[in-house]
Parts: C-alpha cells; structure tokens; sequence
C-alpha cells in the first residue's frame, strides 16, 4: 500500500443493502474497511450528493452495487431508472478516474433482446427490450467510456439468501393456504445466478485485473441455463427435500403472463472470456441454488441417517 492510500477505507460500496451488496459486504471485506452509505443517506439520482461523497471518503476502490432494478415499475419512471442506472455509473467513473482507482459496476442480460440461440459473448449486439435494459446500458457505456480502470460485470436472474428476488417470491407462494397450481413463464431461456457467486467472482476479478489491467467488459453467471419455470420447479423440489410443502409448478407461455415489460425470451451469456482471463470457474446454476436453499432454509434432510 502506498504512503498515500494510506488510512483511505479499501472500498466505497454503494448499494451495499442490496442482494449483491450483502453478499459483497462479505466477499470484499479481506481487503480492510468499507464504507457503504444506505440508500436512504445517498440517493444516486442525486449526482452532486454521489460525487461529494466519493471526495469525502476517497476510497481505494468503488464498487456499485446499487440499480433501479424493479423492471415492470421502470417502463412507468424511464427517467428516474435512467438517472440512476445510466447516469449515476458515469459521475462515478469520472470519480474513480480522477482519484485514479478502479471502479467495479454490474449489467444485465436485459441489454440484448432474446433474439440469439446460443449464449451471448461481451461483443454480441445489444438492443434492449425495455426501459430497465436501456437505463443498465447507458450505464455500461458510461463506465466502458470513461477511462476508468473499470470492470462491467454482466450477470442474469440473480437470487440469493437475501433480498427481494425470484426464489423468495416462489418460497412466499408456497406458503399461501390454497394448492392452486403457481404458473411460470416455460420460455424465457436465463441463468439464475446467485448474489454469493457474484460477490466471490467480484473479488477474484478485481484481485487479477489488479496486477494485469485487464479491465473491462465480462460476462459472468451460472453455467449452464433453464427457463423461469424449470427454475422455479427446482426451488420446489429443493424446498421440498428441506421438508417444505409446496405446490405445483405450471408452465405458461409469456404471452400467458400479465405484465407491462418485454422481456427476452434467451438471455444466456457466454462466459469464456472470464473463465480465459481470470480462471473463474462458474458453478452451475444447480449447485448454487443448492446452497441458497440450504442458507435459506437448512440442509436437504436425509432419508438414510449419516452413520455416526
Ligand atoms: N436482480 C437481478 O436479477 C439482476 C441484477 N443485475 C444487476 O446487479 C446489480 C445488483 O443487483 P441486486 O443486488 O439484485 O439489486 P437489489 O435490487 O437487490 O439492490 C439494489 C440496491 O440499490 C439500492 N438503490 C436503489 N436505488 C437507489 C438510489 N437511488 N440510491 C441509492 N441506492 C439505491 C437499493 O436500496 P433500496 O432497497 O433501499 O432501494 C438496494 O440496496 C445491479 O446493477 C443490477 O442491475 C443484473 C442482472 C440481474
Ligand atoms: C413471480 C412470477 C414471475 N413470473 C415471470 C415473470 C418474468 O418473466 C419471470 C421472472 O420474474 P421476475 O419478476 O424475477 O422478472 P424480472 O424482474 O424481469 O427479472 C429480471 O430482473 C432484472 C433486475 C434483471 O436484471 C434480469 O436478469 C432478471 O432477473 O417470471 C411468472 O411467470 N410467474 C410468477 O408467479
Ligand atoms: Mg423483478
């Protein structure tokens, strides 16, 4: 460490509360002290307020975990979506550029629309299908442009232990009285990543574009893919084996579903070029819904008791 980082907290983290940011609280926290101000003390749509405080705490690196990630309400609000997933990520990186420390930001795989039948690689031409998949790529290019060392990680259907997100959402249905049949959109093509296998991936990246410079754009997610229903009959059935009754899994067509947003119907990425740079191995999406299952819920019970 240099004379003068010293005594500077190790990262500013903004979007700390968040299902990746709580995650990160744990996976960044080998490199000393973060400071990570709750929304409710920072707003991003406020870019005067983001950019004293970057000087204020002048940190050794910034990583943004914070978005407007609620996808129906952001075809009602674009600009407030804009402003803090497209705007806010370039006052930080302008920050990061001129207190000459890396920034890491997140994407999504709702900047390409679906149209592919293979995985996606970084280069792939995006076209955004809704106001959220084009407020996370103005932020992208934002960050890409700026001259930041900066990393973009690109990452699909995240879930976890904590916080809002899909597997919550199906694990409240299974406790409603009622054995009505959940319905879920069957094709919709993703990987559903969780927000442990983002944060750990987050610190191995950022320790290897450390030392060789190579920023930039990365896709990172669970390997292999399924659809919203598969995934949701797997929670299930995962759910089931920890003792949780649970109801039937119904697979509809999106056209089926109500709701206000496009969304694309195959969003798998590719992601080699991490695997290639930095030797991340990504887990299959089964075996980190295993562990979300057994952080939220305990561990499978065993028909056959383990000899003692
Ligand atoms: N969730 C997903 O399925 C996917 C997410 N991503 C990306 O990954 C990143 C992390 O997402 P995830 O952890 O799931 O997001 P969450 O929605 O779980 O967390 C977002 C965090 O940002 C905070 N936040 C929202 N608006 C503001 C604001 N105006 N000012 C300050 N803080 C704010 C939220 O605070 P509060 O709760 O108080 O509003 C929350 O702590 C984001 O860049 C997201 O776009 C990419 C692909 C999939
Ligand atoms: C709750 C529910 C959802 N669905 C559908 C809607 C949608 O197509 C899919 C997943 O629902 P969600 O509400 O999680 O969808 P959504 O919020 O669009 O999820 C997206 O969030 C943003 C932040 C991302 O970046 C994406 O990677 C993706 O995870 O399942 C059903 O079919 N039945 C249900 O009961
Ligand atoms: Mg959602």
């Amino acid at each position: 460490m240099s004379e003068r980082s010293a005594g500077r907290p190790a990262v500013l983290l903004l979007g700390g509360g968040g299902q990746v940011g709580t995650e990160l609280r744990r996976a960044l926290a080998p490199r000393g002290a973060i400071v990570a101000p709750p929304h409710a003390e920072l707003d991003l749509a406020d870019a005067d307020a983001l950019r004293r405080t970057v000087r204020d705490v002048a940190p050794r690196a910034i990583v943004n975990a914070a978005a407007y990630t609620a996808v129906d309400q952001a075809e009602r609000e674009p600009a407030l979506a804009q402003a803090i997933n497209g705007d806010a990520p370039g006052v930080l990186a302008a920050e990061a550029a001129r207190l000459d420390v890396p920034l890491v930001h997140y994407s999504t795989d709702y900047v390409f629309d679906g149209a592919a039948r293979e995985p996606y690689a970084e280069r792939a031409a995006t076209a955004p299908l809704n106001a959220y998949g084009a407020s996370k790529l103005a932020g992208e290019r934002a960050v890409l442009s700026s001259g930041a060392r900066a990393l973009v990680l690109r990452t699909s259907w995240v879930y976890g232990a904590h916080g809002r997100n899909f597997l919550a959402t199906m694990l409240r249905l299974a406790q409603r009285e009622d054995a009505a049949p959940v319905r879920v959109v069957g094709d919709q093509r993703g990987a559903p990543t969780s927000s442990a296998f983002i944060a750990d991936a987050t610190a191995r990246l950022l320790q290897g574009a450390e030392p060789s410079g190579a920023w930039g754009l990365y896709h990172v997610a669970a390997a292999g893919a399924t659809t919203w229903c598969e995934f949701a009959r797997a929670i299930f059935a995962g759910a089931a084996r920890r003792g949780v009754r649970v109801p039937p899994v119904e697979c509809i067509t999106t056209a089926e579903y109500a709701s206000p947003t496009t969304r694309p119907a195959y969003s798998v990425l590719d992601t080699s070029l991490a695997a290639r740079t930095f030797g991340l191995v990504a887990e299959s999406w089964q075996s980190q819904l295993e562990r979300v299952l057994d952080a939220r819920l305990g561990p499978a019970l065993t028909l056959v008791p383990e000899p003692s």
